[in-house]
């Protein structure tokens, strides 16, 4: 099965960067300029969340248009999405929780991907059918680092990516953990600056981001 190379490019996608934005699009014009922001800002790696009707048509976009971005699909909550993502352009698929029937439908898709979990129990589940990196979602409200170190003695092997009431202050304490990748979160592209199209600010908090270390 395709798993384990699946594992080794998502490993390295997560790898590329600190921080990946969690990016909610109401309108798909900017997601290619929005793209190119966050790449040169030292973001390449973007979660776009299926929560819009332009949800799609931007990872397409982005896909077509700015090959140094890797974009993912966020918010994918069946299986019948996966086909879906995975032909617009998707690099990789991830998902804020996994009922164990979407989890198999996801062994099967043709890209990487990052499946969510709250629990020791859901994250051994995830961990017995070949998934490697979980979203840890949401990570704030379901025990924050605290819970993540406290994993890392029974599951050494599992790796996360904590999203969920993550801002540019706690950050910090998330990425400094052994088995913490990456963070997620959506301080980096906040509804006010989408809205308005202020690439500018988006480019400031991208930077600031990219510069985060544990
Ligand atoms: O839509 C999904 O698939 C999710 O898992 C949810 C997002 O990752 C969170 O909404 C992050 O939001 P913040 O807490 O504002 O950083």
């Amino acid at each position: 099965m395709a798993l384990v190379s699946h594992t080794d490019v998502l490993r390295d996608q997560l790898r590329l960067a600190p921080v990946i934005p969690v990016v909610t699009v109401d309108d798909a014009r900017i997601s290619i300029d929005l793209a190119h922001t966050l790449v040169r800002a030292g973001l390449p790696v973007i979660e776009i969340t299926l929560r819009t009707s332009a949800a799609l048509d931007a990872i397409s976009a982005i896909a077509k248009a700015v090959p140094e971005a890797v974009v993912a699909a966020g918010t994918v909550l069946a299986g019948s999405q996966i086909r879906e993502v995975a032909d617009a352009g998707a690099k990789f698929i991830v998902t804020p929780g996994t009922p164990v029937k979407l989890a198999e439908d996801l062994r099967e898709a043709p890209i990487p991907v990052m499946p969510g979990c709250s629990t020791v129990s859901e994250a051994m589940t995830l961990a017995d059918m070949g998934f490697s990196y979980l979203k840890f979602f949401p990570a704030a409200a379901s025990g924050g680092a605290a819970w993540l170190k406290s994993v890392n003695g029974p599951l050494p092997n599992l790796m996360f990516c904590p999203t969920g009431g993550i801002d540019r202050t706690s950050a910090p304490s998330y990425l400094s953990l052994p088995n913490v990748v990456c963070v997620g979160g959506t301080w980096i592209t906040p509804a006010e600056a989408m809205k308005k199209g202020d690439l500018a600010a988006i480019e400031r908090l991208a930077a600031d981001a990219a510069s985060l270390q544990g």
